[in-house]
């Protein structure tokens, strides 16, 4: 049978994979020495997240990491996506390592290595350890040390083995969810603290990049998330806030680590008096060269002016929209306009889709033992389609991790949201491929002919 002639096939070497978190997925968040992180706090505080859920168990992916692996070979990834938990590894945060943290992701990455999977490392992903928060967390400028510190124990003991490490996972994230407005730990909703934390996050990000070059032989580079934003009318008020939000969430981390500035808005129209003045070393310190950088997308904004604090402007939702289960859009020509966008603002980087993917409510696994979910096979081929497009459009694309490989603790949403392409039975931890996985594992197959 002739080749589907409009199957245009993605660039050799393209690096096909999924990804997870430490904490949304592991569990046993304090076995063998490990010490709490921000979230074991928070999960645990009363009414901070969905059913009290927390990340006690999870997964139990700490105890079930070699079937996982199994899973993953099963599925055919390439590659695999995670974040190491900092307080395992550093159950203080600085000083004493906990050799037995090390020693499991140690394992991890050798099951992963001996099935023939890259993996792909992310030092933070929102976990940090409870005994830094009480120092002043990413509000204490020492935080770029003891990041350094936590990335040299890691580069130290697995590069070589691991040669794709990320160090922030989408510090936008961080800041807006856990120090503006407070839906995320650590829960603080403070104007003057975001810049603060903000930047602490953008010199622990350079700090590590740099310590990296006296340690690491690979490649290293930044995880944010992208958001782009259409004007809901052309109207000054619509487009100045469109202009504002775009800043806030799209340019304001990558300019920093790669342009070495922050854009003018952050301080002119957002912050104020709350943007503090930094000084030059600061800025040399942020920006390093990277080797790469990971955008994680799963929706666009329509924006309009509104009355928000302090960003003043919000989303308007689209009457013809399809949405998912967490409210967002589905609209993949999102993807392709950001890809473009990130080229000529920053260059051409060689660039991987570090998460992409969608929550929808997904059936009981049926009898025969069939998850069926094509709404998110649906989704999958439209942002793989609009990959292509964007690598036709002259973007270096060097990979595409769903999100995620299996359902998993959707933070302060608990496990009320399902993003996997693996069912989890929470009560039997009984891991079940959904139709999307044996969809994206044909799409692996094929080198994506078959999407
Ligand atoms: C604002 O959306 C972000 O791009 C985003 C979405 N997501 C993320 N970041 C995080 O990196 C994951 O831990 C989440 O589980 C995942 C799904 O919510």
């Amino acid at each position: 049978m002739a080749a589907n002639p409009n199957a245009r096939r993605f660039p050799e070497g393209f690096l096909w994979g999924a990804a997870t978190a430490a904490h949304q997925i592991e569990g046993s968040p304090m076995a063998d020495g490990a010490g709490p992180s921000i979230w074991t706090r928070f999960a645990h505080t009363p009414g901070m997240t969905v059913n009290g859920d927390t990340g006690d168990v999870a997964c139990d992916h700490y105890n079930r990491w070699k079937d996982d692996v199994a899973l993953m070979a099963s599925l055919g990834l390439k590659a695999y996506r995670f974040s190491t938990s900092w307080s395992r590894i550093l159950p203080d945060g600085t000083g004493r390592v906990n050799q037995k943290g090390l020693d499991f992701y140690s394992r991890l990455v050798d099951e992963l290595l001996d099935k023939g999977i890259e993996p792909l490392l992310t030092l933070y992903h929102w976990d940090l350890p409870a005994a830094l928060d009480d120092r002043g967390g990413w509000l204490n400028r020492d935080v770029a040390d003891w990041f350094a510190e936590y990335g040299s124990v890691l580069y130290r003991a697995l590069d070589g083995r691991v040669k794709k490490w990320v160090t922030l996972n989408e510090p936008w994230v961080v800041t807006d969810g856990g120090y503006l407005h407070g839906a995320l730990a650590p829960g603080h909703r403070s104007k003057y603290e975001t810049p603060i934390a903000t930047h602490n996050l953008m010199r622990a990000h350079g700090a590590a990049v740099k310590a990296y070059r006296e340690i690491g032989k690979h490649e290293i580079g930044l995880v944010v998330n992208i958001e782009p934003k259409y004007p809901n009318t052309q109207s000054p008020e619509d487009l100045a806030a469109t202009k504002r939000a775009h800043a806030y969430m799209n340019e304001q981390y990558l300019d920093a680590a790669l342009l070495g500035k922050y854009p003018p808005e952050l301080k002119n129209e957002i912050f104020g008096d709350a943007w503090p003045e930094w000084a030059d070393e600061d800025y040399a310190l942020i920006k390093q060269k990277l080797d790469f950088i990971g955008i994680n997308y799963y929706t666009r904004s329509v924006t309009q002016a509104t009355d928000s604090y302090p960003l003043k402007a919000g989303a308007v939702r689209q009457k013809l929209g399809t949405y998912t289960e967490t409210g967002w859009e589905v609209f993949p020509q999102g993807l392709t306009d950001l890809l473009v966008w990130a080229k000529d603002r920053y260059g051409n980087l060689p660039t991987y889709i570090t998460e992409n993917g969608a929550a929808f409510f997904d059936p009981a696994v049926a009898e025969e033992g069939r998850v069926r979910d094509p709404l998110r096979m649906g989704y999958l081929k439209k942002h793989l389609t609009a990959i292509r497009d964007a690598i036709d459009q002259g973007c270096d694309i060097r990979g595409y991790m769903v999100w995620s490989l299996l359902d998993n603790l959707e933070w302060s949403l608990g496990f009320s949201k399902r993003f996997g392409i693996v069912h989890v039975n929470y009560g039997t931890q009984e891991r079940t491929p959904k139709d999307s996985a044996r969809w994206y594992s044909k799409a692996i197959e094929t080198h994506g002919a078959s999407i």
